[in-house]
């Protein structure tokens, strides 16, 4: 890419439109992300809500380990790293745990449950 850049600061055009064309598509898919995490949480809460109600623990490791093995297959097949798909998952799981101790705690004080999601 030395060729294409002046090294004054310009950009060929070309490779301007295919950076922005290449954006777009990032902005896309992030967009996608968001909307598919907003969603998960939306079902983790309720299943927060369930576990709380029904005096369940917060955390399910035997779930998680096979979620983390169908994730790593998963990632293989897509030539995704699996160690990272791994963090990744373990990083969602680790936020909503959290949430799941919060509304054990607060149903148990009597207060209802907080929204997906939103930290708070
Ligand atoms: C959502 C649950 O609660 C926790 C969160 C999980 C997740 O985010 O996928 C999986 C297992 C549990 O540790 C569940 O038990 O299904």
């Amino acid at each position: 890419m030395t060729t294409s850049n002046t090294g004054t600061g310009a950009v060929d055009p070309e490779v301007r439109a295919e950076l922005e064309r290449l954006r777009d598509s990032i902005d896309n898919i992030d967009a996608a992300v968001v909307h598919m995490l907003a969603e998960r949480f939306k079902a983790t809460q309720q299943v927060g809500r369930l576990k709380a109600l029904h005096q369940l623990p917060p955390a399910d490791p035997a779930r998680e380990a096979r979620q983390i093995e169908r994730l790593r297959s998963l990632a293989e097949n897509a030539k995704l790293d699996p160690a990272f798909a791994e963090k990744f998952l373990n990083f969602i799981i680790a936020e909503v745990i959290r949430h799941h101790e919060r509304i054990a705690e607060d149903t148990h004080n009597g207060h209802p449950a907080h929204d997906a999601g939103t930290g708070d």
